[in-house]
């Protein structure tokens, strides 16, 4: 039986693909390589199609014998949601119903989900946990509640279970240096900051510096890439154990701000890195931080990269080798 990763070429769907293939599982990727990248998939066997394409998704249920999907394809960007938000109910919501139909026609029964902090909003408090509040601040994080609401329906009318990883922030890169993070155009604070010090660009730009944090700028919850494809294997052996649809917070519970990432990556990269103060991006929360104590004691997950340094320095490690990313598909 094969697991089908949707967004397998993607960053963190590569890193779990790899994390898939080192345990011996046989892997099917739908990607359609919007931001993903043909090289980052270590193996596999890869359709290039999309998820919105009934026919690519009934045909490779019918030629693969899928036993779990995780889905992580999507469009993904706080900032760019808030300006395209057609864009994210299409990719996100319509996407997820089309997966979602396929895999009831093919009696495939098993999916976990890529999920987010941005769902919860401003937390009523930190660290935040699965029952908190969910007020969402900006269209993408919408967009992952409403695939949530649709996976408890579907599970409730046709027995789909569902693990849903709310993750906190993505960061760093494969130990093994072939594969990393790589968006283009990059949004992301740390890969940006990274290419600052490379200088490739000329300044990080700070959204905001009067949020109610200690230093004024937004507090998000880093956690590691390898750390994330963990928690996804264990989802998978949890549904396959036949336990009931679940949500799980996957976060170190350590918060940092914007000026300290900056601070800290430039304590590992020895170089300098300008900082310009720009206007705070539409749609940021000021802080999040998670619990993460459910996905510990229900999934026995076991973050390993708990300093914020360490993964710092595994994004640096991938940024110099691979200043130009994967180059061209
Ligand atoms: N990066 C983070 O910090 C973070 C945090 C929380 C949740 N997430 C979620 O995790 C998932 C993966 O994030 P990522 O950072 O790896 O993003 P990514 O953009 O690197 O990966 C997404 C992958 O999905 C593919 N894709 C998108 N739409 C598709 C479609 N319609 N059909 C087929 N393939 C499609 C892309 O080509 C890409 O390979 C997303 O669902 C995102 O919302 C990411
Ligand atoms: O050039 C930049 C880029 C980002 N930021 C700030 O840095 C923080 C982190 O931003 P970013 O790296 O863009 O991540 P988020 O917007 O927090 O979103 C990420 O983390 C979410 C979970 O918390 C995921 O759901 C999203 O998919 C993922 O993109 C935010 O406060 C941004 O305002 C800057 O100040 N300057």
């Amino acid at each position: 039986m094969a697991i089908l990763v949707t967004g397998g070429a993607g960053y963190i769907g590569s890193h779990t693909v790899a994390a898939l293939l080192e345990r011996g599982e046989e892997v099917v990727v739908l990607d359609n390589l919007q931001t993903g990248h043909r090289e980052a998939l270590l193996g596999g066997k890869l359709y290039e199609g999309d998820l919105r394409d009934k026919e690519i998704l009934t045909k490779l249920f019918a030629e693969n014998s899928i036993d779990a999907v995780i889905h992580f394809a999507a469009n993904s960007l706080v900032g760019e949601s808030m300006k395209e938000p057609a864009k994210y109910y299409d990719n996100n919501v319509f996407g997820t119903l089309c997966l979602l139909e396929a895999m009831n026609a093919a009696n495939v029964r098993r999916i976990v989900f890529s999920s987010t902090a941005a769902t919860y909003g401003e937390p009523e408090k930190v660290p935040i946990e699965e029952s908190d509040r969910t007020e969402p601040t900006n269209v993408y994080g919408e967009t992952k509640l409403m695939m949530e609401r649709m996976m408890s329906w579907f599970d409730k009318v046709q027995d789909i279970k569902y693990v849903s990883l709310r993750y906190f922030n993505a960061a760093g890169a494969h130990e093994s240096g072939k594969i990393g993070e790589d968006h283009q155009p990059e949004s992301h604070l740390i890969p940006l900051v990274l290419q600052t010090a490379l200088k490739q660009r000329s300044h990080i730009a700070v959204f905001g510096d009067d949020y109610a944090t200690e230093d004024g700028t937004c507090v998000r919850d880093y956690i590691h890439v390898s750390d994330l494809a963990d928690a996804h294997l264990r989802a998978v052996d949890y549904l396959r154990k036949g336990e009931n649809s679940n949500v799980f917070n996957l976060g170190n519970g350590t918060g940092f701000s914007v000026k300290q990432v900056i601070e800290t990556a430039k304590k590992v990269t020895g170089l300098d890195i300008p900082v310009v103060q720009e206007p705070r991006r539409a749609g940021d929360p000021a802080v999040l931080v998670a619990s993460s104590a459910k996905a510990r004691s229900v999934l026995g997950w076991n973050p390993k990269w708990t300093n914020l340094e360490d993964v710092i320095q595994s994004a640096w490690n991938w940024h110099q080798s691979r200043p130009e990313g994967y180059g061209k598909n």
